[in-house]
């Protein structure tokens, strides 16, 4: 049921009719609209197509393990080996303004949220977490992702890297109508190609705050968490597996930005305001602040 004939003539990307309100839509990303086959639109660019087909499949196998309990949903083209297409989106002629990207990234419970929620107060930072994002797509009534995003938070696996960055998106472009140019990006990227995409189509990061994390404290504040956060993944299976990926598919992330001498390591094991110090001083260090 999600075959797309040859010929077919897309006047909209899957993703444009995701949640009630478009949350998903391509509203803005230039040359979204796109043809294909005879009776398309000649020049026209065709930037979405890669992008609907792997989300297509991805949704369709998704649903397809979903009901067949028997193995996880894994896409059937490997997303390590696809990234989005195009340019940034900031600065570009539409959005002619750079923005400051901070990406926040350490393990499950490492205090990621906690930190960014003290850099908005100080330093009028935006603060843009992936899991809240996506957390709110699912319970959008009507998104046609809902589903599945459930399905991949508790699993603690990452959700296919088109419907992420597209919400990050989003919420960038409002933001920056707004006037607000520093954002911290809570949580993500959390896998390669996430990181390309994103750099690729929407802005650089500057930097990356990585909270270093045992293991051991992540669990006893996650089991903490979960008594009040109704949150489907704080769970003791879940975090398991949530530990899992981050090892297997975040930490290559963070060693990708290291590379290129852009983390900065703060240790997550200490009361939390202690841990803002580390963090400020860190900032100022690199002119962030
Ligand atoms: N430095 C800290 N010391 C003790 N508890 C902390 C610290 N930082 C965060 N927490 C608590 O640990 C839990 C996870 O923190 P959170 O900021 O939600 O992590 P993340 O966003 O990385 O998942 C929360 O309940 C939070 O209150
Ligand atoms: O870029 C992202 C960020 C989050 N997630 C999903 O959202 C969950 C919760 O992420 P969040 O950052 O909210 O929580 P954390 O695990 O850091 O406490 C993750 O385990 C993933 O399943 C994702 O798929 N892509």
């Amino acid at each position: 049921m999600f075959a797309t004939k040859p010929g077919v003539r897309f006047v909209r990307p899957v993703v444009k009719s995701i949640g009630r309100n478009q949350i998903l839509s391509c509203r803005s990303i230039p040359s979204c609209h796109y043809s294909t086959g005879a009776g398309g639109q000649g020049g026209k660019a065709n930037h979405f197509l890669p992008l609907t087909l792997l989300g297509v499949a991805a949704v369709g196998l998704t649903y397809y393990n979903m009901n067949n309990n028997t193995k996880p949903p894994t896409p059937s083209i490997d997303p390590t080996s696809s990234t989005i297409q195009g340019s940034p989106l900031f600065p570009s002629e539409k959005y002619p303004e750079a923005i400051n990207v901070v990406f926040v990234l350490g393990g499950p419970g490492s205090g990621k949220g906690t930190q960014c929620s003290k850099l908005v107060k100080d330093y009028k930072f935006v603060h843009l977490s992936a899991g809240d994002l996506l957390r709110k797509e699912k319970s959008t009534p009507g998104s046609e992702f809902g589903d599945l995003i459930d399905h991949y938070i508790k699993e603690g696996l990452i959700v296919p890297q088109e419907i992420t960055i597209q919400l990050l998106k989003n919420a960038i472009v409002e933001q920056y109508d707004k006037g607000n140019r520093k954002f911290l990006v809570d949580g993500f990227p959390r896998k390669m190609d996430q990181a390309l995409s994103f750099e690729k189509t929407v802005s650089e990061g500057k930097l990356v705050l990585y909270f270093q994390c045992p293991e051991e404290v992540m669990l006893q504040r996650l089991l903490n968490r979960g008594k009040t956060s109704g949150r489907s993944d704080d769970n003791l299976e879940s975090i398991k597996k949530r530990f899992t990926t981050f090892i297997q598919t975040s930490m290559p992330v963070v060693e990708y930005f290291d590379d290129q001498h852009k983390v900065v390591k703060v240790d997550c094991n200490e009361p939390v305001d202690d841990v803002y110090n580390h963090v400020v001083s860190q900032f100022k260090e690199k002119n962030i602040i």
